[in-house]
């Protein structure tokens, strides 16, 4: 890679390079998925190869398994796994309580199962990420493509009877087609605003037939490592609030963020 890096892209780098010292030999790994879970496979895998770490990743998706298989990570399924010590991820949005809105690469529901299958859920996330309210990003639910345009009407009127701000569903597209997720499904995304009670919206919208799955992640995530651009990192947790404040060896780690972004 040539140019300018992002303040962005390092952002996510040292999150990702934070969490993946979290990870150590012989631990069972639930590798997420989108751009900044894709630095974490990348760290993982640098640290597979150099510095001989024993891991076996469950990915959640066929673009995380692609990648890990890439850079040397053994793959094995989570039945295989059956637990998994530890899940890191990235999000679209995380609040104070470090419930996440997550599917904004349509991955939410294998990351669902497999974070939910975890001791722990580590998130990953550039600053961008945090809002007081959960909602400004549309949430993503999967739907069987059976039906999907009564799902989508009754989804609509479910939010209606919620009051919840917002009301529309977008099916969402992949060019001049429906975007099928790795299960086959479509994803509806829904244009909130914010989301008032993430927990009820959560909980009515998968009572809906139809609907497989949606991207509020509620009482699941147990810490967030949150990058900065100019490489400092922090650590929230869940019980203990903000455990950390560190600033990466910028030298070492920027040369290893444009090796891996080679
Ligand atoms: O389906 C995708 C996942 O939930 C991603 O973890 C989420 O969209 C964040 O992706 P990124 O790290 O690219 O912002």
């Amino acid at each position: 890679m040539t140019g300018e890096l992002s303040p962005i892209d390092k952002a996510k780098f040292v999150a990702a390079k934070r969490a993946a010292d979290m990870v150590e030999d012989g631990m069972r790994v639930g590798l997420g998925t989108g751009s900044t879970a894709a630095w974490l496979v990348r760290c993982l895998g640098d640290m597979v190869r150099k510095e001989g770490l024993k891991m076996r990743g469950v990915p959640t998706s066929t673009r995380t398994a692609q990648l890990a298989r890439e850079v040397g990570i053994e793959i094995i399924t989570l039945d295989e796994a059956r637990w998994l010590d530890i899940t890191i991820d990235g999000a679209d949005e995380f609040d104070g309580d470090l419930n996440l809105i997550k599917g904004g690469g349509g991955a939410l529901l294998q990351e669902k199962i497999v974070a939910t299958a975890s001791d722990q859920m580590v998130v990953i996330a550039d600053v961008g990420k945090e809002v007081s309210r959960l909602g400004a990003f549309p949430l993503p639910v999967e739907v069987i493509p059976f039906g999907w345009q009564t799902t989508q009407a009754l989804i609509e009127e479910t939010l209606i009877s919620m009051d919840v701000l917002g009301r529309t569903a977008t099916l969402r597209m992949n060019g001049d087609t429906p975007f099928i997720t790795d299960e086959g499904n479509h994803i509806l995304d829904l244009h909130l605003q914010r989301i008032g009670n993430a927990r009820q919206v959560a909980l009515v919208l998968n009572q809906i037939p139809g609907v497989v799955e949606n991207g509020l992640f509620i009482d699941i995530c147990d810490t967030v490592v949150l990058g900065h651009g100019d490489g400092r990192v922090e650590i929230r947790d869940i019980n203990h609030g903000t455990v950390e404040h560190d600033r990466l060896d910028f030298v070492e780690s920027d040369n290893l963020f444009t090796d891996l972004a080679d």
